[in-house]
């Protein structure tokens, strides 16, 4: 029932989970009535791992994400992030969120956009700029310092977005539907930026999609949700190599991946 679902990864220490998730359940309190959302989900992240959360829409994976982020309470169970509670670690600024839509400052540059938390944080001036280079250089967005956000493309906003969860080196990072509204191409182009990445600063990284072929791509774990609520049908661990050139999608592995995928969301209509 409540046994977590482990999310073992052979890159990381499998005793030290840096996401650990109890039996959690929401039911939000709405005019119309309780709407269950979450429904006694069960996992451990481990540190390093890349997690995509992948269900029907409505079935409750921003609602996970958010309380990972401390940012809704569940009204059953337990999760701890960094061995905190969610509301801690999100004190403690434990995680960068990337959200839907890119959500840049007009007014602001892209250097001052992804500044904006840091000089919130405190840092040093020096420190800012050092940061502020370092992010930029990591999404390879080095020369757009200066722009502002309508001066960019969609897809390079959405970078911009990542770099500002970036500056203040957050060991998780979390995205929900980072690239839902980008054309395939740039989509395809920005995972392997996103695989690159993760490679780069071996983050923890929790990833909501609606695509089975995005989720298949970039996880080390595919987490499958049932419709609302929203309950876990499968976890599975991808037997493929880190390294990933977009073509491993026409590899037989990959296929048998992808349809496992669709068999659990299927499942999860059944039940
Ligand atoms: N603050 C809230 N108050 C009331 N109901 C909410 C709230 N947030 C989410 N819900 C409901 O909880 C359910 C899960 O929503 P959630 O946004 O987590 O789904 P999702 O899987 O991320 O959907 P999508 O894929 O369409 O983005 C939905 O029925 C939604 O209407």
């Amino acid at each position: 029932m409540s046994e977590p679902n482990p999310v073992s990864d052979p890159h990381s220490d499998p005793a030290a989970p840096v996401i650990v998730a109890n039996g959690l359940d929401l039911t939000f309190q709405t005019a119309d009535g309780p709407v269950h959302a979450l429904k006694d989900v069960s996992l451990d992240i481990p540190n390093g791992s890349f997690v995509s959360f992948i269900g029907p829409s409505g079935c409750g994976k921003t609602t996970l994400l958010r309380c990972i982020a401390g940012l809704e309470t569940p009204t059953g169970g337990s999760l701890t992030v960094n061995g905190m509670t969610a509301d801690e670690a999100r004190m403690a600024r434990a995680y960068g969120y990337v959200f839907q839509a890119a959500g840049l400052y007009p007014w602001r540059s892209i250097g001052g956009n992804i500044r904006l938390p840091l000089e919130i944080m405190g840092f040093s001036k020096a420190e800012q700029q050092e940061r502020v280079a370092r992010v930029l250089e990591l999404v390879e967005l080095t020369g757009f310092e200066k722009k502002f956000p309508w001066q960019l493309s969609g897809g390079m906003q959405q970078r911009a977005s990542i770099a500002r969860a970036l500056a203040f080196d957050a060991e998780i990072l979390l995205m929900d539907e980072p690239f839902g509204a980008l054309d395939e191409i740039v989509r395809d182009r920005l995972n392997e930026e996103v695989l690159r990445l993760w490679d780069r600063t071996q983050k923890t990284i929790c990833f909501v999609t609606h695509s089975i072929p995005e989720a298949v791509y970039l996880s080390t774990h595919i987490v499958v949700m049932s419709p609302r609520p929203g309950r876990i049908t499968d976890v599975i661990e991808s037997p493929l190599p880190h390294h990933r050139p977009l073509d491993i999608r026409d590899a037989p592995e990959f296929i048998e991946i992808a349809h496992r995928v669709r068999e659990g969301l299927r499942a999860g209509y059944e039940e």
